[in-house]
C-alpha cells in the first residue's frame, strides 16, 4: 500500500494512543529519560536496529541521560504517515524494556 500523508485528525487520533509523543511542526516527536548515559546510548543502538529493520529512520539524538527522536516520511515530502507511527509504536515497546520514561 503506498504511503500517504495522514490528516491532522488521523495524527491526533494516533497520538492519543501514544502518551509522550507529540506533533512538532511536520514531525512526530518523543524524548526519553534514562538512568545513565550508557543506558541512553544502548537505547539509541536498539532504536537504530529497529529503524534498519523497518527501513524507516528518525532523527535520533543522544543526550546525557536522554534520547530524543523526531520522524516524518521523506518520500512524501516530509509529511507524517502511518510508517512514522509504526516506528513510534515499536520504539515505545522497546524503550520500556530499557527502563526509559
Ligand atoms: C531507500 C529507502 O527505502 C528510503 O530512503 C527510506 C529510508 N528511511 C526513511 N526514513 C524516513 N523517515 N523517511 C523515508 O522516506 C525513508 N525512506
Amino acid at each position: 500500500m503506498p504511503l500517504e500523508p495522514l490528516s491532522q485528525k488521523d495524527i491526533e487520533e494516533r497520538l492519543a494512543e501514544l502518551p509522550g509523543w507529540s506533533l512538532e511542526g511536520d514531525r512526530i516527536a518523543r524524548s526519553y529519560r534514562l538512568g545513565s548515559h550508557f543506558a541512553a546510548a544502548a537505547l539509541v543502538m536498539h532504536i537504530a536496529q529497529v529503524q534498519d529493520e523497518l527501513d524507516h529512520h528518525s532523527d535520533l539524538t543522544l543526550g546525557y541521560h536522554s534520547v530524543s527522536l523526531t520522524v516524518n516520511t521523506h518520500s512524501v515530502g516530509g509529511a507524517v504517515t502511518e510508517k512514522d507511527f509504526e516506528l513510534a509504536r515499536r520504539v515505545e515497546e522497546l524503550a520500556s524494556g530499557h527502563g526509559a520514561s
